[in-house]
């Protein structure tokens, strides 16, 4: 496996442009939301899940005008590979969740059993509400996980994609928009 290969071959399917006027609409959207959810005084914990999610809330969150404190967690389905299989939870949240309104931040939903865990663990936990923010939703016919996302930038096919923090084997985060590897 050549990385520049993959890179060079892969569909291009949204821009950077696209991506941070995605983002923008995004975090227009939870500030209006947060209007009335958020009790008085009471700051919205953003949950960031990494590694995933790390690119996608750096760029979200300072966007937001909503009162917030950011934590994150550690959790990975796929390990670096291209199917996923059971959770590893590698860091649990610190901030402690009781009462709170908390924003689960990832980069993408896909079979939506991360998320899933993710919202379960934050309800046994005590948290008040939780919602649920990605990048990009996979356009799949069925999810075995949590249905869909309360809040979603753009939508991919049912391809493998990367970029702007999505993983191949553990290269190309850091790419400059959303690709679809060749073939798959
Ligand atoms: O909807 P699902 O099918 O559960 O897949 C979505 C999850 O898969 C990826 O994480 P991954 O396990 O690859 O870890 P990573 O964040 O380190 O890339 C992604 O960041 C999501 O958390
Ligand atoms: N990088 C990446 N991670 C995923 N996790 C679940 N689906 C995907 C995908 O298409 N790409």
């Amino acid at each position: 496996m050549n990385i520049n290969t993959v890179l060079t071959e892969a569909d291009c399917l949204h821009s950077l442009d696209t991506v941070i006027a995605a983002i923008d609409h995004i975090a227009e959207q939870i500030d209006r939301r947060m209007q009335t959810e958020l009790l008085r005084d009471k700051p919205l914990v953003c949950l960031s899940v990494m590694l995933g999610g790390l690119i996608f809330t750096g760029h979200l969150l300072p966007k937001l005008k909503t009162p917030l404190i950011i934590d994150y967690i550690h959790a990975t389905r796929y390990q670096g590979e291209t199917q996923g299989a059971d959770l590893k939870w590698l860091k649990y949240p610190s901030v402690n969740l009781q009462g709170e309104t908390v924003l689960i931040i990832d980069d993408i939903l896909d079979e939506g059993l991360t998320l899933k865990s993710l919202v379960d663990y934050c309800e046994q936990q005590g948290a008040k509400q939780v919602f649920t923010a990605v990048l990009v939703e996979k356009q799949l016919p069925m999810r075995r996980g949590l249905p869909q996302a309360d809040f979603v930038g753009l939508l991919v096919p049912n391809r493998y994609v990367f970029g702007f923090g999505m993983d191949y084997h553990e290269h190309l985060r850091s790419a400059a928009g959303i690709f679809a590897v060749k073939n798959q």
